[in-house]
């Protein structure tokens, strides 16, 4: 059986969740794996440059400070992000390309999506704690999503799958 975020949050109420506020751009709803965070400002040089080190199966966070005035993930970010093996990507911010994501074969959460591009600066911080207005989103936490929300647990829930 598949592994369902309501139930593994009733045997682990120490996680933090995320409510479903988000929207799945990408073709997978259900998606897990471990959390690299990224915290960025309308710029997204640096969603590219994490995303090529190659995923491994993680999940990308990406706090954009939630502002919906530039796309941090297109179709092309999001391609390569599923050719080097991520599991997923949450934007708390907006993406664009819609008709593109719904194709990769990932999980790909973001608040809204707009049509303006993001800066190319290279501002953002790698790997750093992240507060997001409903949980803590810490580096090396294990992050599952599906319909109901996201669920960080500290590691791999006990006996739970693990893939997405
Ligand atoms: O390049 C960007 O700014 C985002 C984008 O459109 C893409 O990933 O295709």
């Amino acid at each position: 059986m598949e592994w369902r975020t309501a139930d593994l949050s009733d045997l682990h109420p120490e996680g933090e969740t995320l409510p479903m506020v988000y929207r799945s751009f990408g073709a997978r709803a259900r998606f897990a794996g471990r959390v690299r965070t990224l915290k960025v400002w309308e710029d997204n040089a640096r969603v590219r440059e994490v995303l090529e080190t190659g995923g491994q199966g993680q999940v990308l966070v990406v706090d954009g400070g939630g502002s919906l005035r530039t796309a941090l993930l297109g179709g092309n970010l999001a391609r390569l992000a599923w050719e080097r093996g991520w599991a997923g990507v949450v934007v708390h911010g907006a993406v664009r390309d819609v008709e593109e994501l719904k194709e990769v074969p990932i999980g790909l959460l973001a608040l809204a999506a707009t049509p303006r591009r993001s800066a190319k600066e290279g501002r953002g911080e790698v790997d750093v704690p992240l507060s997001l207005p409903w949980a803590r989103v810490l580096p090396g936490n294990f992050l599952l999503a599906d319909e109901d929300g996201l669920l960080l647990l500290p590691g791999p829930p006990n006996g739970g799958q693990s893939g997405g």
